[in-house]
């Protein structure tokens, strides 16, 4: 049994690991080299059970947007098979089951007509804990022997997958127990999106949000347009104490100024015309939970004074009103400008400031990312994938260079948008030609802005002494004008559903394109 013999050497290593203190994708990507020495193939991947989904934890020789996408795996009969298997299953090249790496393996063509895969479930417990898949591209690469082998493999790589589990469990703190347990409750709970990224820029930042998260402490969240601030704060509010409460959110930027008081604090019958009730205000409705002051950066002085004397007091009182209420708030506030420069310009309140950034946390913009911007594609066009009904959604070498190359001034909400329309350009493209169900994203369809002459030093770099480039800000707002002179040609200068397009509030593209200096078409032919 020379075969077993090298199971069993091929396996040393492995449980050797296990006495190491290694980080756990450390571990995953070596179960998966091991089993790649055992059963030589091109794709190896394993994938975690999540609820009715398979995340990819580990992959060797896929592309790296595998990693950001999830597997429904309902959409998948490959994986249902593999998860419904008593044992390691085999899809030979004449399976017809559509595989979910069609078009992920690089040099790969569209088309996965030479193919060979074997795929088994790690069962930890009485549960499906997770998936193991190998891809080969020649035909008849696994054998009948080598399902037992996998079989083998994949008990003792449950052992140490779940050994690993328990030695991290060993080695984290009460608290980091503590904010499991959490974690573990908010999976009970509708799981906020996930947050995409493994840059060292972006993994600092999640690391700053376990750390906050769970206090009270008002945080004041920074960062370009479009890196993702809201997805931050609701973040910060999944995994406080507060989660089972209302997040309330106030984009401050769409408020009229003579609304703005009784949004935030409410009002009684009467207390100005068209006060026809006592109404709420959001810091009444948010208590227990969160209130989310987006684009704060744009409150009207007057309304600064306010809200820092309801900050400071935790007391406020409805317009009209004599009565004190209490609302117990836990404050998150973003902003896309600079707060210190507002507040040497005289525009925001030096106390507000100091107020709300108690712990500030910065979102670095995608183009300091590196190959996060793939990671964040790949889960786009799996999004676009199953919304278009193809089998496969690849994306072109070129097409991956285009993006890696792009210095993203409208950051991830830019990749998101401009993914969408490539992806209905590639269907499109797809659906006139051939019956496959693959479609590949080409850099054609990307259609992007040629890269700016001297985009590549971050924001805050220096510039090279002699190298004139455009400033960012500069940057931002052509992008801004691009997509709103789009948006408002496309929806012939109608402003609501233009804003409706862009994700925008009504008020709030009004005033950027005022800022901007952007006339809709109606108003243009009137003046
Ligand atoms: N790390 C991420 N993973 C997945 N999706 C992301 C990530 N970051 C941002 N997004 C998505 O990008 C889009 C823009 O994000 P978001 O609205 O949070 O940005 P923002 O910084 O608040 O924008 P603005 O400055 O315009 O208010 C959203 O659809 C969001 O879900």
């Amino acid at each position: 049994m020379t075969r077993t013999t090298d199971v069993l050497n091929a396996l040393v290593p492995l449980i050797s690991d296990l006495a190491q203190e290694l980080p756990a994708e450390l571990r995953y990507r070596r179960l998966l080299d091991t089993l790649r020495r055992l059963l030589p193939c091109d794709a190896v991947a394993l994938l975690r059970l999540e609820g009715d989904t398979l995340v990819p934890l580990a992959t060797r020789g896929l592309s790296d947007d595998t990693l950001g996408r999830r597997f429904m795996v309902a959409a998948h009969p490959r994986l249902h098979a593999i998860l419904q298997a008593p044992g390691a299953v085999r899809f030979a090249a004449d399976c017809g089951l559509p595989d979910p790496y069609d078009g992920l393996i690089p040099g790969e063509g569209s088309q996965l007509d030479v193919h060979d895969c074997m795929g088994c479930t790690l069962r930890v417990g009485a549960g499906a804990w997770g998936v193991l898949t190998l891809d080969a591209l020649e035909t008849g690469r696994f054998s009948p022997a080598d399902l037992k082998i996998l079989d083998t493999f994949a008990s003792l790589a449950a052992a140490t997958v779940a050994a690993t589990a328990r030695l991290d469990a060993l080695a984290r703190s009460i608290e980091d127990e503590r904010r499991r347990a959490e974690s573990y409750r908010l999976a009970a709970s509708p799981a906020p999106q996930a947050m995409v990224g493994h840059s060292p820029a972006y993994r600092q930042l999640v690391s700053e949000i376990e750390l906050v998260a769970p206090s009270d402490l008002t945080v004041l969240v920074t960062g370009e347009t479009g890196v993702g601030k809201e997805l931050v704060a609701r973040q910060l509010h999944a995994r406080s104490p507060r989660a089972d409460k209302a997040m309330v959110s106030v984009n401050c930027a769409a408020l009229p100024e003579h609304l703005v008081e009784s949004e935030l604090f409410g009002h009684v019958r009467g207390a100005f015309s068209g006060a026809v009730g006592d109404r709420l205000g959001k810091f009444e409705m948010a208590h227990g939970g969160t209130l989310f002051l987006d684009e704060i950066g744009e409150l009207p002085l007057a309304v600064q004074a306010k809200l820092l004397r309801v900050l400071q007091d935790g007391q406020l009182q409805r317009i009209g009103s004599d009565r004190e209420h209490r609302a117990d708030i836990r404050l998150v506030a973003a902003t896309n400008r600079d707060l210190a420069a507002e507040v040497r310009a005289g525009r925001f309140r030096a106390d507000l400031y100091h107020r709300l950034s108690v712990f500030p946390l910065r979102v670095p913009p995608l183009r300091e990312r590196g190959r996060d911007v793939l990671l964040l594609a790949g889960a786009f066009i799996e999004e676009n994938r199953r919304r278009t009904g193809l089998r496969g959604l690849r994306l072109s070498q070129e097409a991956q260079r285009a993006l890696l190359a792009h210095a993203w001034p409208g950051n991830v909400r830019e990749l998101e948008y401009l993914l969408a329309r490539a992806a209905l350009k590639a269907g499109a493209r797809h659906a006139k030609g051939d019956a496959s169900g693959i479609a590949t994203l080409t850099a054609e369809d990307l259609d992007m802005a040629p890269p700016a002459p001297a985009a590549a030093p971050p924001a805050d770099a220096a510039a090279p002494p002699g190298a004139p480039r455009a400033d960012l800000r500069s940057e931002v707002d052509a992008f801004q004008r691009r997509m709103i002179e789009a948006a408002l040609e496309a929806n012939r200068g109608n402003m609501a559903a233009s804003a409706r397009a862009l994700g925008l509030d009504r008020a709030n593209l009004a005033r950027l394109a005022a800022r901007l200096g952007i006339v809709p078409a109606g108003r243009r032919q009137r003046a």
